[in-house]
């Protein structure tokens, strides 16, 4: 099967310019790293704080430019010498970032947030945006009456929910989440788990999950690749990389993360809406 995603030796390098006294640099942030995601899948990249992971979600985004590398979407090239991309090449990966306060315009009601992409990206008359978004927030767990509201007016959980709408309207092929529950509370974080997985279920979504917890990561991937100083130290399926890390730095990682036991939760939330 064509995975819907294969990266190939991608590398992004950043110039910091010098000052009077002081030589301008460049950091290597990602250094060369090759993976592939196949449809309904989820790969999850996960590394410590600076070992390059939102560059990686940002290049795979084409919000950041490639230094290096190629990008093959559904085996067709994203031509990252082409500017501007197009605006169809750009729909196919969407992302969601991990604060949902920020992420979310908040002087824009959640139709028009829903609605923008399909503004700005197609030719979709005003009522049927309109009758999509609508559905898209069923989809999501949300109201139709949600449509006129304000992100202010919404919980944490719910905002994350209103950002993966956003993100889903154009029907990408691949959703970037990038550490997509970290800023939300235990249980709520296990909802919106819920929600991706189930999402996932029924559109064979492709998620690339960039996250630093691993109890998250467990739970939801199908590949892990794991990223230290911009390089990919680790690649290969949960079990293989979580049962058998070959990698003293993942082992290292391994060892010094807390396991919070997300089933559980989960497991909790499932119980307590079948007594409601
Ligand atoms: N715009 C930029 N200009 C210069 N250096 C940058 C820029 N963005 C990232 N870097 C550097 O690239 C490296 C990788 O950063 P990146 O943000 O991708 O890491 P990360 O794993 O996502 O970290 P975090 O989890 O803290 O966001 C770091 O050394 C960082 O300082």
């Amino acid at each position: 099967m064509t995975p819907v995603l294969e990266a190939k030796n991608l590398k992004r390098d950043y110039h910091i310019p010098g000052g009077l006294f002081k030589p301008g640099k460049t950091v290597h942030a990602v250094k060369g790293v090759s993976f592939k995601v196949e449809q309904g899948k989820t790969l999850a990249i996960v590394g410590e704080s600076g070992c390059g992971k939102s560059t990686l979600a940002r290049m795979v985004t084409m919000i950041d430019p490639i230094t290096e590398g190629e990008m093959l979407i559904d085996g067709g090239k994203v031509d990252i010498a082409s500017e501007p991309l197009t605006s169809e090449m750009r729909s196919k990966v969407q992302i969601v970032f991990q604060n949902p306060y920020g992420s979310l315009n908040p002087r824009k009601k959640i139709g028009d947030i829903l609605t923008e992409p399909l503004v700005i990206n197609t030719k979709v008359p005003a009522d049927e945006r309109r009758d999509r978004a609508m559905a898209m927030l069923k989809k999501v767990g949300l109201e139709e009456k949600h449509y006129g509201r304000y992100p202010h007016m919404f919980s944490g959980g719910q905002r994350q929910r209103v950002a993966i709408a956003r993100a889903l309207m154009l029907n990408p092929r691949l959703l970037v989440l990038d550490e997509p529950v970290s800023a939300l509370d235990l249980s709520v974080q296990a909802q919106v788990l819920n929600l991706l997985a189930d999402l996932q279920d029924e559109f064979q979504l492709t998620y690339v999950f960039i996250s630093h917890d691993l109890s998250v990561v467990r739970h939801i991937a199908n590949d892990v690749m794991v990223m230290y100083f911009g390089e990919a130290v680790e690649y290969g399926s949960r079990d293989q990389v979580f049962e058998d890390p070959q990698h003293s730095y993942t082992k290292t990682l391994f060892a010094a993360t807390p396991r919070v036991d997300v089933d559980a939760i989960r497991a909790r939330i499932e119980r307590r809406k079948r007594v409601a």
